[in-house]
C-alpha cells in the first residue's frame, strides 16, 4: 500500500568511522560555555556506522551459542500475540522465562509451548538486577556474552549510562519513542519525561528497519509520556492524527553489524525483520552539571528543564483565575512568546 505522509529521507551510511571523525564531524559535544553563550552546534542527526569493529558477537551469536552461555537466568519478557505492540491498550504481557528458553522461541515462528498464540512474539529489553536501582549493563547481567563485545567507545568513560541487550522475535515492531536511559515501559513520571541520553543502537544479529523523527516535529507526534501514539507509521489514521502528515520521516535498515547512532531527543520505530540480537549503550550528551546529581536512574530532565517546567505549571495555574476567554487569549499569546523566544531559528 501506498504511504501517505512526507517521503522518507534516507540516514546516511558512513563506513569505517573513527573516534577523531565521529567527533568531528558527527558529534559536535555541547560544552557548557555553548549553551550559556545560545551558540549551539546545528542539529544533530542520526548516521548508520558500518564496518565498525565489533568484537567477536557478530560471528559467535548463535541460537546455541547464546544460550549455552546465558544459561538459565531469568529474564522478563514481552509477549505479543499480535507483531505490533500497543501500548495504549497494553495487546502484550509480561512474563519470566529462563533465558536460554526464551532465546530459542524468540528465534522460531511458531512455538510448541506459549503463552498466548502458536505465534506469539517476543522482546527482552533488559534491565539491572534490582530494577529500582540497578542500571542496565551487559557486564553486570551478562558477563560472559559482554566478553564477545567491543563497545565503540566514542565517548568518555563518565558519560556511559547503560547498556541495554535487545533480542526480538520476526516482525516483532517497537513502538515510536524517543529515550530516557534506563526504563522504556515501567517508569511513570511527570508526563513531560525525563532524562535524555544519546544511544548507539548496535545490530548484533538480524535486520532491522528504524524510522526516525527528529525532536522537532514532536508537535506532530501525538505523544504520551515519552512514546508517540501513533502506532502504524506505515498507515497511520490520519483522521485521529491529522498533524502527523507534516512529521518529517527518516529511515534506515540495519543490517548485522551496524551501529546507528540516535542522538538524544530523536523518536524511533523499530520494526525486526528477522529474529535478531541487538545491543544498546546510553550516554549522557549534556555536560555532567546539566543532570540531576541524585539521578541514578536516568530519568530526569536536566536540571534547568525541570526548574522551567515547574515555572510553567505555576503560570497555568495563575491563568486558571482568568475566565475562559481571557485564559485562552493569554495562552495563545504564551506560546507565541515561547515561540519567539526560545525556539531554534535554524529549524524553520
Ligand atoms: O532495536 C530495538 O529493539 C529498539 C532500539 C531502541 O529503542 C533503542 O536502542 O533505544
Ligand atoms: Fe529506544
Amino acid at each position: 500500500m501506498e504511504r501517505r505522509g512526507q517521503p522518507a529521507v534516507q540516514v546516511p551510511s558512513l563506513d569505517g568511522v573513527t573516534r577523531e571523525r565521529f567527533l568531528r564531524d558527527v558529534y559536535p559535544r555541547i560544552s557548557f560555555s555553548a549553551i550559556v553563550s545560545l551558540s549551539l552546534p546545528p542539529q544533530r542527526e542520526p548516521v548508520v556506522l558500518k564496518g565498525m569493529e565489533l568484537g567477536p558477537c557478530t560471528t559467535k551469536w548463535t541460537v546455541d551459542y547464546l544460550s549455552q552461555a546465558a544459561g538459565s537466568k531469568e529474564v522478563k519478557i514481552h509477549v505479543s500475540a499480535v507483531p505490533q505492540m500497543d501500548f495504549l491498550s497494553k495487546n502484550f504481557v509480561y512474563r519470566t522465562l529462563p533465558f536460554d528458553v526464551f532465546v530459542r522461541r524468540a528465534a522460531e515462528i511458531k512455538h510448541k509451548d506459549y503463552f498466548l498464540s502458536e505465534d506469539e512474539k517476543y522482546y527482552l529489553r533488559s534491565v539491572g538486577e534490582d530494577v529500582r536501582k540497578d542500571i542496565a549493563d551487559i557486564r553486570k547481567q551478562f558477563p560472559v556474552l559482554a566478553e564477545d563485545v567491543q563497545i565503540p567507545e566514542y565517548f568518555e568513560k563518565e558519560q556511559f549510562f547503560s547498556s541495554v541487550f535487545r533480542i526480538s522475535s520476526a516482525g516483532l515492531q517497537l513502538w515510536t519513542h524517543y529515550d530516557v536511559g534506563n526504563n522504556m515501559v515501567s517508569i511513570k513520571c511527570c508526563g513531560w519525561h525525563c532524562g535524555v541520553m544519546d544511544n548507539f543502537l548496535i545490530q548484533v544479529t538480524g535486520r532491522k528497519r528504524v524510522v526516525l523523527y527528529s525532536p522537532r516535529d514532536v508537535p506532530y507526534l501525538y505523544l504520551s509520556g515519552t512514546k508517540s501514539e501513533v502506532l502504524d507509521v506505515d498507515n497511520p489514521d490520519f483522521e485521529k492524527y491529522p498533524l502527523f502528515v507534516k512529521a518529517k520521516r527518516y529511515e534506515c535498515y540495519l543490517e548485522a553489524g551496524d551501529v546507528l547512532f540516535i542522538p538524544a531527543l530523536w523518536f524511533h520505530n523499530v520494526i525486526s525483520e528477522e529474529f535478531g540480537v541487538a545491543l544498546n549503550v546510553f550516554w549522557k550528551h549534556l555536560p555532567a552539571e546539566c543532570y540531576d546529581k541524585s539521578d541514578t536512574y536516568g530519568n530526569k530532565d536536566p536540571t534547568a528543564a525541570s526548574r522551567a517546567i515547574q515555572i510553567l505549571d505555576r503560570a497555568l495555574k495563575t491563568l486558571e483565575e482568568l475566565p475562559e476567554e481571557y485564559r485562552d487569549f493569554y495562552a495563545r499569546r504564551m506560546v507565541l512568546r515561547i515561540q519567539e523566544k526560545a525556539y531554534r531559528n535554524d529549524y524553520g
